[in-house]
């Protein structure tokens, strides 16, 4: 399977990339959200573009050929940058960082106006693209990765944008397949709950452990 790339990049510098995909990812959503609510004139749209094309023209003056994909270092940190909810230097994810504890993962952090669904509302899909995640990571955290064959989600009540809270755990595995259910909840309380069934494929079963996980730490 391609996309999953061993690296060994020194470990300071591997640091300062890290800083440096942060911040322009951190940038590019500051731009993102400015683009949804901008309510600027006709002349200052202009000038606002123009800067940006600029700005897309330098970064492709150089790129890989393929999506970002996986990325193992030697010193055991591990890239995932072009993920969808987690890529530091991917302006659609939030990013959202997940804390590891024994029995579950979770994490809080804000959505913004460009993940709107119904006004003031989270878009459902949204909602389901992290969850996905949520309890995938919490398969992988639990030592049970695997790709999502199934995952079902009840929407209790709109999920208002701004601050959410996520929360994942592995519940049971059966051979190849991994058990988790997760929630979203906002102040208003419960908004979303999901159950899904997370699956090793058949052509990950005989690959180390270690390049078989889909989150990465950086
Ligand atoms: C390597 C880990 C990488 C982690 C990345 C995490 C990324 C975040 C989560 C994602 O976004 S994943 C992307 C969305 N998901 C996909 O694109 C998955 C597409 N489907 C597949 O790749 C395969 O169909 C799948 C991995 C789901 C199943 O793999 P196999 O075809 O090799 O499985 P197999 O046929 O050997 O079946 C294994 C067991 O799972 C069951 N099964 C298969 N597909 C299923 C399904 N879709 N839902 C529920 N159960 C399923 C199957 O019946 C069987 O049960 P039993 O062991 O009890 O017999």
């Amino acid at each position: 399977m391609s996309g999953y790339i061993t690296e060994e990049i020194p470990a300071e510098e591997l640091t300062r990339q890290i800083e440096q995909a942060r911040e322009l990812g951190d940038s590019v959503r500051r731009l993102v959200t400015a683009t949804v609510v901008t309510d600027v004139g006709e002349e200052e749209l202009a000038e606002a573009r123009a800067h940006i094309d600029a700005a897309a023209e330098i970064l492709e003056r150089s790129r890989i050929d393929s999506s970002f994909g996986l990325r193992f270092n030697s010193d055991g940190r591990l890239r995932n940058w072009g993920n969808a909810v987690e890529g530091i230097r991917n302006p659609l994810a939030p990013p959202v960082e997940f804390h590891a504890e024994a029995d579950h993962v979770w994490a809080e952090f804000d959505l913004g106006p460009q993940y709107e669904g119904p006004p003031g509302l989270v878009h459902g899909g949204v909602i389901g693209l992290i969850l996905d995640q949520v309890l995938g990571n919490a398969a992988v955290n639990a030592g049970s990765p695997g790709m999502t064959g199934t995952l079902t989600i009840r929407y209790r009540q709109g999920t208002a944008l701004g601050p959410i809270r996520v929360e994942g755990r592995l519940d049971r595995t059966e051979g190849h397949k991994s058990f988790a259910s997760g929630t979203i909840s906002t102040a208003d309380g419960l908004c979303a709950e999901a159950e899904g069934i997370f699956i090793m494929p058949r052509w990950a079963r005989g690959l180390d452990a270690s390049r078989q996980l889909g989150v990465g730490d950086a």
